[in-house]
This record gives structure tokens, sequence and C-alpha cells, in this order.
């Protein structure tokens, strides 16, 4: 029997979740404890879980936890654990298989030709469809995660060297794709054909760093060297870094999501600054959707780059009317049920001073199930504002990311139930508007979009998406449990 497990599992939360990040050191004696330093950079990209390999010249060694990078690998015990110049390391938020120990990465494995460590950030569009293919030719899968088939496909490649084998596995691989991974000799690095998810290549003395975003080589002082471009796989080795395109070449389409949302405002990625980004998206924002009102309050910390942009075009002053809670970590759960309903304000409260007798502009990055925005609104009411208007610095999410990012099922996403004028009305704000898609394409730095080839991936907004999606056209003909009852 088949194994549904290997779809991505519909978020059952609030918002759009994070995705993974991704990191690589080759050729540093403190590789692991740098690793260390660039997970915790990359935190917000995945908070299940995170792990390092290590490799000495002699043996690999692996450390994965679930539960935070702080949390985990801050030891020297751990880190002594990991000995070598040469590490990759990973932190998850599962798109495919369970959040339980078996699916967390880096994934290692002993081929023929020696030890081989994967850490992957993206979601395989086929690796269902794959999984099915390998276990009939007698592949045993030890986990439930997309990642794995990456593995058997090296394993069972026709071709001799390790990289003709890795080349031959992505070539059959569909879907979002950065990956980082270590050899005996080698650390490879790679992006998918269209570049979906970021990875930049930096130096830090005669070490190459690979990292998921800038701000991880920020933190070791690393200098950014440049973006792995899409379809493109670099090989570094002792004797320097060489780079393959394996794949026909065709213009990227890069995650438009990462500026608006998941990327840290610090880091650039894909070659623009997403501070900067944001900062845009809020100035057209007030050009496209400008109201009259006396203060722009961001919900933070998301919003507060996009509210900045959007207080400077409209000239009316931006101020902090909701102060966020720094400690709720996202695996806070409410006691019990009837805590739970009360809407208890554990994340964000209204700053009372600043809200009474206003007219406030809201602004947020997204609105995924409305959740969050229908609290805050009523919170800032409460506080005394006397308008709400709510300004958002992305266009209706209307579609489902299978490309890494952990969304709700299309059917729970407000935006395809409502419109714009409804979603108003259920979150009970005085306006609503959300940048349009061209607004969005500006703020990149592009004129608009194009419609015929768009220069970004935009799916869950435009339902356009730039892959085959093999696995959910099957999502009918397969089991629905994993075989081994995972914890999570
Ligand atoms: O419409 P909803 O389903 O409520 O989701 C939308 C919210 O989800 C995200 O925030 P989240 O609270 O996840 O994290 P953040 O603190 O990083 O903004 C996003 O920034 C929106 O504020
Ligand atoms: N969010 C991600 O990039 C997840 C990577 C991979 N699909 C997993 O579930 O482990
Ligand atoms: S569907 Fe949305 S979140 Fe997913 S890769 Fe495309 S733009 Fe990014
Ligand atoms: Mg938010």
């Amino acid at each position: 029997m088949d194994d549904f497990s290997l779809l991505p599992a519909p978020s059952d939360d609030d918002a759009f979740h994070e995705e993974c990040g991704v990191f690589g050191v080759f050729g540093h004696p403190d590789a692991a404890a740098l690793t260390a330093l660039g997970l915790h950079a990359l935190q917000h990209r995945g908070q299940e879980a995170a792990g390092i390999a290590a490799h000495d010249g002699r043996q690999f060694s692996i450390e994965r936890h679930v539960g935070l990078v702080g949390d985990n690998f801050t030891r020297k015990a751990v880190i002594d654990r990991l000995p070598g110049v040469r590490a990759i390391g990973h932190n998850r938020y599962s798109t495919t298989g369970g959040a339980g120990l078996r699916n967390v990465q880096p994934m290692f494995a002993e081929f023929a030709g020696g030890g081989f460590a994967v850490a992957h950030n993206g979601n395989l569009t086929n690796a269902m469809a794959l999984k099915r293919e390998l276990q009939r030719r007698g592949s045993l899968f030890q986990s439930t995660s997309d990642t794995e088939t990456i593995i058997h496909l090296i394993a069972t490649s026709n071709h001799g060297r390790l990289l003709d084998r890795f080349i031959d596995a992505i070539r059959r691989i569909e879907g979002a794709y950065s990956l980082v991974a270590l050899s005996e000799k080698k650390m490879l690095g790679c992006r998918d054909p269209l570049g979906v998810r970021p990875l930049v290549l930096g130096k830090l003395e005669d070490a190459y760093i690979l990292a998921s975003e800038t701000c991880a080589l920020d933190i070791i002082g690393a200098s950014y060297v440049r973006d792995i471009n899409a379809g493109e796989v670099v090989i570094i080795t002792d004797e320097g870094i060489e780079s393959l395109y394996p794949f026909e070449r065709q213009p990227s389409r890069f995650c438009i999501f990462e500026y608006v949302y998941f990327a840290r405002p610090d880091s650039a990625v894909d070659g623009r600054g997403v501070y900067a980004v944001r900062k845009r998206i809020g100035q057209e924002l007030a050009r496209e959707s400008g109201i009259d009102a006396d203060i722009v309050v961001p919900v933070p910390d998301s919003g507060v780059p996009a509210a900045i942009g959007y207080a400077e075009e409209a000239g009316i002053p931006f101020d902090l009317g909701i102060i966020r809670n720094h400690y709720v970590g996202r695996t806070f759960i409410e006691p019990t049920d009837a805590i739970r309903h009360m809407g208890v304000k554990l994340k964000h409260n209204a700053n009372r001073a600043i809200l009474a007798g206003k007219r406030v502009i809201l602004v947020d990055d997204s609105i995924v199930r409305g959740t969050t925005s229908m609290k805050i609104v009523q919170m800032v009411r409460e506080a005394g504002a006397s308008e709400v208007h709510m300004r958002i610095a992305s266009p209706p999410t209307t579609d489902s990311c299978f490309y890494g990012v952990d969304t709700p099922e299309k059917s729970k996403l407000i935006a395809a139930q409502m419109t714009v004028d409804e979603i108003a009305r259920y979150i009970k704000a005085d306006s609503l508007a959300f940048i349009s898609i061209d607004g969005l394409y500006r703020a990149v730095g592009e004129a608009k979009r194009n419609g015929e080839a768009p220069q970004f991936c935009d799916a869950c907004f435009t339902g356009e998406y730039p892959t085959r999606l093999a696995d959910y056209e099957d999502r009918g003909k397969v089991q629905a449990l994993p075989r081994l009852a995972e914890a999570s």
C-alpha cells in the first residue's frame, strides 16, 4: 500500500508557518559550533527540531534533537561530539511527514562509497510517487519525510561517482529544494531549477559557508559572496569551489512570500534586502489604498517594516499601539479548552495610551484564516480606537503552498471563501485592503507581474503553481497513515 503521509500535512493552526533553514561550513576548526550559531540565526525558519552532522576526515557524527537550537546545541559537550572542519545543519518545520525524531534532519546514509548527510529546505511535489517506485524496487524507508527519497535515489542510481548519482537523483525530484549535503570529501549546495527557496554562499577566512539567508553569515562574521543560482550545484572541496548547471536553464521563480514574511528583515535573499522590500510594500499599500487616519500601527513583529513604509508615504505618524510578548513560543498551548476559547491575549496586547480616541490604520503582513486580524481589531477597538482600518502587505492568500511552507488547506483560507468586503465584515474592520499583486511586484523591483511568465512563485496568491503537483493530483489513491505511530 502507498503512504499518504508523504503529502504535506496541512497545518491545523492559525497562520502560515515557517519552513526550514539550512547551513553548512567547509574548512573551519569550529565547524559544528559555527553551524550551531548559523542555525540559531535561522531559528525563525523552523522551530520543531534541529540537527547537525559533522565530518572529521575519517567519520561522520550526527546530533538531532526535537526543539530549539539554543536548548540543544549550546553545550560544549554536544559540540565536542561533532568534531571536524566540515559540518552541515538544519532547522525543521515539517511539511511532509510528522514532527517526530525519525524525520529530523540532516538525514544520513551509509552508501557503498561512503557516508552522506543531507539537509533540505523546501518540499518535493513528487516524493510519494518516487517513494512507491523505490519501495517496489526494495528500498526500505526509515522516515516519512519527502527528503529521504533523495537518499534512495542516490543509492539506487546507475551512475558511478557520488556527484553523478546526486545529479541523477535531483533530476528526478520535482518541487522546491535548497539542499546542503556533506559527503566524505565534499560539501554540496544546490537550488532547484526554479530557485524557489533561497541559498547563499559566504566565506569565513578560508572556509566556505552555505546558508538559507545572509543573517546566518552575519552572526559568524562571514562575508557574503553570492546567491547560489536557480538550478546550480556547487561542489566545495579542499581544492576550492566548482559549479555545475545540470538542468536546462529557465527563468527563476523565487518565492515572493520570503520577502513578505518568512525571511528575516536583516537578510538579503535572492539579491534583495528584505527590510527595504517590506518598507516599499508599505509605501505601495499607502499609495494604493490610503485613508485618512491619526496613526499607523503595526501588528508586531512581522508587520513593522511595512507599517513604517506606509506611515512615511502617507505622512501619518507611526506608533506602537500593539505590544508583543516575546516569550510566547510557537509551542505555547493554552492549558484548557475554556481558556483557549477566552481568546487570551497571549501574544499581543493593546497599548491603550496610544490608541484611545484615534483613527487607526493597522498593518499586518498577511491574513491566513483571519483569526489574528479578528482578535487584533477587537483589541484595538476595546482600547478606545474610534476607527480601525486594516491594511495587508500581501495579496489575499487564496491557495496552499506545496513548496515548503506549512499552510492550511485551501478550504481553511479565508480569502478562498470570502471577498475582501466579506473579510472586512468578518474581522469587524471599518475598512480592509490588501496590496495588489502588481504592487507587490513593484515593491520587489519589477514594473509589474508578467502574466505570461511570472518572475516569482506567487502561487498562494494566484493559484498558478510553477511545477506539476504530482502527489497532490494522486491524493485520492493512497492510504492515510504512516505505518509507525509517531510521537510529535
Ligand atoms: O489570519 P491568521 O490565520 O490569523 O494568520 C495571519 C497571521 O499569521 C502570521 O503571524 P504569526 O502570529 O504566525 O507570527 P508572527 O509573530 O511571526 O507574525 C502573520 O504574520 C499574520 O499576523
Ligand atoms: N519546511 C521545510 O523546508 C521542510 C523540509 C522537508 N520537506 C521536511 O518536511 O522535513
Ligand atoms: S506558494 Fe507562496 S509561499 Fe509557497 S513558494 Fe510559492 S509564493 Fe512562496
Ligand atoms: Mg503575524
